[in-house]
């Protein structure tokens, strides 16, 4: 089996992936902001897909004698990808590490853990949480001992805000190490970079993600693995019988495109032949966009940095050398210092020896110092708790006195209330022995009664018996005379109601006769008005042709007149008498003759025909103003009275229309009456209804009362027999 495997996990996203394309251990991705993008593609030894599951990276991961060989696990990729998802988990979805230690433990295997943290290429055990290269180890009893550990690296990253690379070694009885290493987030620095300690953050987990690249890629290819440049990779079991695995993670949202592209890269790069780091950061930077030239800058300003250091260290060895000249002056010596120094190297070696000894020794008087302190502290806050216990315990010490003191008044209060007590119990006793003699005298005497009243009982229910048919008679009778006295006024009421509607009937009829008879010699008085109008107009008519011959004769004379037509010259001409031409008289132009004499329009006939015209427009103006201001107030008894005949056309029009509008009020006020009627009827209808209703309603109660008096005379019957024994008895 190959000792180094790459696999690739695809977080889960709830939107769209079309940037990728998954097949078996192949993945594609393209750039989702350029349509004319081509697909890249890469290949690992497993591709784990969003939907795959904790279970299923565990076995694929573990695939190996793990027993008898040491392994390193690392995962790679940006923040928020899964990294620490895959290895750690969740109670409900643990990752890998929980997987594993619980398979070990229930194997039987002794495991025990060790957890480093590396910020800015400083190791620091999180045990201790001292910086120190030598790891204290914790044994993991159970798979809880995991979680608090995981815990812990969990508050590092939101505590402190940084990123960091964490390692968790397990140690297992068989004599072998599992590594597994959560590696700082990917992301390209310049995103992030706000402050100049994040530079130097951003710089050392670049610098060291490049680190290991180039050693995984040295194992990968079976070279020797230079490890020296990261504590990262010092920290690593990279060695000939380890089983390395990288587990790149990313989280395939579109926005993280370039991000993912630089995983997929950085994962294929551990495992292509030949590539030097410079063609690793040219390919990077090149791959990089705008974003990236801030990240050069930083570089480039280190890169300067670390040049002034050089100078300055370059400085302090002339000054050292400087210092060794004058000293060998002062002193007079004639030896090469320098020279000593290096012939002392072995001394200096073993100085250099005892420095980190001293070192170490520092770092463990800061251990007993911080312990010390932390006992310092628990010491204090047991004195505080002391104290505290103390102050307490006065406290309840004299709550507890006080509530002696209120128990012995409490005692005292139900010593007087019992004394009181037993006082009102005794007057309450004789009260009670009182009330009971008079109960019992009571009842004694009501049993008494109740005897002889059950010995009276047969001649006691024999009365009411005979009182209940006294009762049920009289009933009988009160509903007799109640429905007969309902009846009659019901019929009293129907006979005045149909009388009512008779008169009412009488006087409509008598009313309609009347008025259809006045209507009707208004209507004959109308005909022969119209006929004796008609009349009149024929004969105007012959008196008009009459008149017109007259004219035409006259006509006619004055032609001849003027022609000379009759004897006698212009001058004593003599019309013949067939010539002349008849005079109107009164009687065959007697409607002639009556306008002249009564409206005295002589005058005006002799005027010019406009004047005429006028005239006869006036008239008609004002005739019309006239009809319209009538005003005619008729009394219908003197309708007989009115002679219509001498009514002008006007006038009588007037009439009818005045008669019409009586003839409807008529009818109007008799739809009135008519309705009021109705009302009355419905009202007496109702009062006949509630009489039926109040009639039902007496005659159910009287029902009720028949059954209880039956139901009473059926128990007497029972007793009776009781009580005749009784009285033998
Ligand atoms: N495969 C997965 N299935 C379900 N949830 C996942 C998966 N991978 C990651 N997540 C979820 O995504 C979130 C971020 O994951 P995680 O903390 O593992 O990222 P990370 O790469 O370790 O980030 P960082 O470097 O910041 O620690 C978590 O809430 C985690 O539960």
């Amino acid at each position: 089996m190959n000792n180094y495997k790459v696999y690739l996990r695809v977080r889960p996203i709830d939107y769209d992936q079309s940037m990728l394309n998954i097949d078996h251990n192949l993945i594609s991705i393209k750039d989702p902001t350029n349509k004319q993008a081509e697909w890249q593609q890469y290949s690992y030894d497993k591709i784990f897909p969003s939907i795959s599951t904790q279970k299923e990276l565990f076995d694929e991961v573990f695939n190996f004698d793990y027993l008898n060989k040491n392994a390193c696990i690392l995962s790679y990729g940006q923040s928020g990808s899964g990294k620490s998802y895959s290895l750690f988990g969740n109670v409900q979805n643990p990752g890998i590490v929980p997987l594993f230690v619980q398979t070990m433990l229930e194997k039987g295997q002794v495991v025990e853990a060790s957890f480093q943290e590396i910020y800015v290429d400083q190791i620091k055990d999180l045990n201790t949480n001292l910086v120190t290269e030598d790891f204290t180890r914790r044994n993991i009893m159970l798979i809880n001992d995991l979680w608090d550990m995981i815990k812990i690296v969990r508050n590092i990253d939101i505590k402190r805000q940084v990123r960091t690379h964490v390692i968790i070694t397990l140690y297992l009885n068989s004599n072998t190490k599992v590594q597994f290493v959560d590696l700082a987030g990917s992301e390209r620095v310049a995103k992030n970079i706000t402050e100049g300690e994040k530079y130097q953050e951003a710089i050392m987990i670049t610098s060291s993600h490049q680190v290991l690249n180039r050693c995984l890629n040295q194992f990968n290819q079976k070279k020797v693995v230079q490890k020296r440049e990261s504590k990262l990779t010092q920290a690593l079991i990279i060695e000939n019988n380890t089983q390395v695995i990288l587990i790149g993670t990313i989280n395939p949202s579109q926005s993280n495109y370039e991000e993912c592209l630089l995983t997929l890269q950085y994962m294929d790069r551990t495992k292509n032949v030949q590539v030097s780091i410079r063609n690793q950061q040219q390919s990077l930077l090149g791959s990089e966009t705008q974003n990236n030239i801030q990240q050069d800058k930083v570089i480039k300003k280190l890169q300067e940095e670390i040049q002034e250091y050089k100078q300055k260290i370059e400085q302090m060895n002339l000054d050292r050398k400087k210092k060794f000249i004058d000293l060998q002056k002062l002193l007079g010596l004639d030896i090469d210092l320098e020279r000593l120094s290096a012939k002392n190297a072995k001394d200096i070696t073993i100085f250099r020896n005892q420095q980190e000894a001293l070192q170490k020794n520092v770092s463990l008087q800061q251990q007993l110092e911080q312990q010390q302190y932390e006992l310092a502290e628990s010491l204090k806050k047991n004195e505080e708790l002391k104290q505290d216990f103390h102050q307490k315990l006065e406290r309840y010490q004299q709550q507890l006195l006080e509530q002696r003191e209120i128990n012995k008044k409490l005692k005292d209060q139900i010593n007087m209330t019992k004394m009181s007590g037993d006082d009102a119990l005794r007057q309450l006793n004789s009260e009670r022995d009182h009330f009971i003699r008079k109960l019992q005298d009571e009842s004694k005497n009501l049993l008494e009664d109740k005897v002889t009243s059950i010995i009276n009982l047969p001649q006691a229910a024999q009365t009411k018996l005979s009182e209940n048919q006294k009762l049920q008679d009289l009933r009988k009778q009160v509903r007799n005379e109640a429905e007969k006295d309902f009846n009659k006024q019901l019929e009293q009421i129907k006979l005045e109601y149909s009388k009512w509607l008779d008169t009412c009937k009488q006087q409509y009829e008598y009313h309609l006769n009347e008025k259809n008879k006045e209507i009707e010699n208004f209507l004959t008085s109308f005909k022969q008005y119209r006929d004796k109008k008609k009349q009149q107009i024929n004969e105007i008519v012959d008196e008009l042709l009459d008149l017109n011959d007259i004219i035409q004769k006259q006509s006619k004379v004055i032609d001849k007149i003027e022609t000379g037509g009759y004897s006698g010259g212009l001058k004593s001409f003599s019309i013949p008498k067939q010539d002349k031409p008849n005079l109107p008289n009164k009687i065959k132009h007697k409607n002639l003759f009556f306008y002249l004499d009564t409206k005295s329009v002589s005058a005006t006939i002799t005027k010019k025909g406009s004047n005429i015209e006028k005239t006869i427009k006036t008239t008609t103006k004002q005739f019309k103003q006239s009809q319209s201001q009538i005003i005619i107030e008729i009394d219908c008894n003197q309708l007989d009275q009115i002679n219509f005949l001498s009514m002008d056309f006007s006038t009588l029009r007037s009439y009818a229309n005045k008669l019409r509008d009586m003839i409807k009020e008529l009818q109007d006020q008799m739809v009135i009456i008519q309705d009021k009627c109705k009302q009355q009827v419905a009202q007496m209808q109702r009062e006949r209804d509630e009489a039926i209703q109040k009639f039902n309603m007496e005659n159910r109660r009287y029902n009720q009362n028949r059954v209880v008096i039956e139901s009473q005379n059926r128990i007497l019957q029972k007793i009776r027999p009781i009580s005749s024994i009784q009285r033998k008895s």
